[in-house]
């Protein structure tokens, strides 16, 4: 599966049309924010959100927790998608639903220990995609992204192989760990703003070796996922090849003809070759 690019902070159309020529898939749009470099106003996420062509998403970042204000927002600049980098509370979702219908939500998890998990899990079945970023709401003056800086990336896979929504990866991610993220964590895709920047500009050497970066990583992913066979017998003498049967709820299947699962009787068997890009949900292992 191709590891989906979102280029965040953009601040012009012509930061725009770049990172759409180096081959974003989304753009992030940063709204008022307690802190960090991204901000810009409103009305020119409005013109760059009415001059990007479908089907690159524009993803509106607010800090709002409330329905009103977080629909206020959008309403100046009506982008494909909204990015809630703070905390909003789930029963805030059907409002939002029915005031914003098509518009996508994704929620963002700050990534700050193992409880992110939860916290990860909580929200997928609400939101059209999680963000798992560096932040920390906690602070006095709020850090909702744009920090630079990676976290417990255990953590972020941890996320990934359990939630059914897709995932995107934030925070730090550089052209020099891009390749290492994608593997470690599995994201449907990633999502960086100041390491392809310098001086606050996009900066379209570092875009280029981010996605040449991103592409090798992929590759490196796909190589990997292809390389692992699992076979399955009866609970107690469960034998697995290439990864360990406590694994399993985590391991992933892939399309046909590669996949080929047997049940048996009063046993189960799982005899496949592994992708990361289907869930192994919906199979009653031993
Ligand atoms: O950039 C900001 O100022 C910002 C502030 C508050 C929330 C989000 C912000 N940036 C947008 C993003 O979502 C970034 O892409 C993400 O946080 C990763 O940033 P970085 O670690 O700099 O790659």
């Amino acid at each position: 599966m191709r590891t989906r690019l979102k280029v965040c902070c953009i601040a012009s159309v012509d930061e725009a049309r770049r990172a759409i020529s180096y081959g974003a898939d989304a753009l992030g749009l940063v709204g008022p924010m307690p802190s960090g470099p991204g901000p810009i106003p409103l009305e020119t996420i409005a013109q760059i959100a009415a001059a990007t062509p479908p089907p690159i998403a524009t993803f509106l970042l607010t800090s709002e927790t409330q329905p009103e204000g977080i629909v206020a927002q959008w309403q100046q600049c009506h982008t494909t998608t909204i990015q809630l980098t703070d905390r909003v509370e789930q029963e805030h979702y059907a409002a939002l639903r029915t005031a914003l219908p098509g518009v996508k939500l994704v929620q963002v998890i700050h990534v700050t220990g193992p409880e992110s998990l939860a916290e990860a899990q909580e929200f997928a079945d609400v939101a059209d995609a999680l963000l798992l970023d560096s932040g920390n709401p906690a602070l006095t003056v709020k850090v909702l992204g744009g920090t630079g800086r990676v976290h417990d990336w255990e953590v972020s896979a941890a996320i990934c192989a359990t939630v059914a929504c897709p995932v995107f990866l934030a925070g730090g991610l550089r052209p020099d760990n891009i390749g290492e993220a994608v593997r470690t964590v599995q994201p449907f895709g990633v999502d960086l703003c100041s390491g392809v920047r310098t001086d606050g500009q996009l900066d379209s050497e570092k875009l280029a070796a981010f996605v040449q970066a991103l592409v090798g990583g992929c590759e490196e992913r796909a190589r990997g996922e292809l390389a692992v066979e699992v076979v399955v017998v009866e609970g107690d003498t469960a034998q697995a090849h290439g990864a360990d049967v406590h694994e399993l709820n985590e391991v992933k299947l892939g399309p046909e003809p590669d996949r080929r699962v047997a049940v048996g009787e009063g046993c189960k068997v799982l005899v496949a070759t592994l992708t990361q890009t289907d869930k192994l949900s919906g199979l009653d292992m031993p």
